[in-house]
């Protein structure tokens, strides 16, 4: 699914956050969105997840509006990993998962067997299927970061929307969510604050900085030293390692 945001325009009282923003991802394409913090990232997103009404411009999916489609058929295609996650009542991690399904079902519709067993699959692709019946908010914010992600799966949507999904994970479980939502073969649109992750596996990558579009390319063509001092004003170089693989080290 491609999802296209036009010209996006959000201020809050007399500041201006968003100036608009374009950005576009192909089809299966994993999309970066990096920048410092208060640069505009996770507003971009909300927009893009339709808990956020931009002030003007449009978000495409698929061609069709956002909010010419009700929250059901957005949610059918596009599910979040959000930064913060709250429940007011005490869900169990299968209850939470199992939300994931209410885009596909009608008023009243009882979860059945092929529900259940879908969100046992979401839990055992992130590696927390020992914990299905343990209490969300007992878990750390690690696991709940992961579990969160098992919704999105459960959702089986054709695009994923992720703001910083590998905060709160170690090293090891950065590199499954990151290794799982390759291989997932759907649209990603992700804030990613870790340059050599987003270097590691996005496609293309937006650079915001103050609510501005400051680049937009492949890792190689935009995570030069020039713009990382540019946009983090710290110094860093670029190396490829033997297998052809970029990092960058900051000085
Ligand atoms: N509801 C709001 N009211 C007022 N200001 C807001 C509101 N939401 C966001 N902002 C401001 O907008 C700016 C951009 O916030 P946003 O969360 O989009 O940044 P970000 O790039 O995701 O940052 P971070 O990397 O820290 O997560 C920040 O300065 C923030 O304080």
């Amino acid at each position: 699914m491609r999802i296209t945001t036009e010209d996006i325009r959000v201020g809050f009282h007399t500041r201006q956050i968003l100036k608009g923003i374009s950005v576009d991802s192909g089809n299966k394409e994993l999309v970066g969105i990096i920048g410092p913090n208060g640069s505009g990232k996770s507003t971009l997103l909300k927009c893009i997840y339709r808990v956020l009404k931009a002030d003007s411009g449009a978000v495409y999916l698929d061609g069709d509006e956002l909010y010419s489609m009700n929250a059901k058929s957005s949610a059918k295609k596009m599910a979040v990993v959000a930064q913060h996650n709250y429940y007011n009542f005490d869900f169990s991690v299968r209850e939470v998962v199992l939300m994931g399904r209410a885009p596909h079902k009608k008023a009243l519709e009882r979860d059945n067997a092929k529900d259940y067993q879908i969100v046992e699959e979401a839990l055992q692709r992130v590696q927390m299927e020992q914990f299905a019946d343990r209490s969300f908010s007992t878990l750390s914010g690690g696991e709940q970061q992961r579990v969160i992600l098992a919704r999105a799966l459960a959702q089986q949507t054709p695009a994923l929307i992720l703001d910083e999904p590998t905060n709160h994970l170690d090293i090891t479980h950065q590199i499954m969510l990151m290794e799982l939502v390759k291989t997932l073969d759907v649209t990603v649109i992700s804030a990613i604050h870790d340059l050599n992750i987003a270097a590691a596996y996005c496609d293309r990558i937006y650079i915001l900085k103050d609510g501005v579009l400051e680049a937009c390319g492949t890792p190689a063509e935009v995570l030069t030293p020039e713009m990382i001092k540019k946009i983090y004003k710290v110094d860093a170089e670029v190396a490829y390692d033997s297998l052809g693989k970029m990092h960058i080290l900051f000085l």
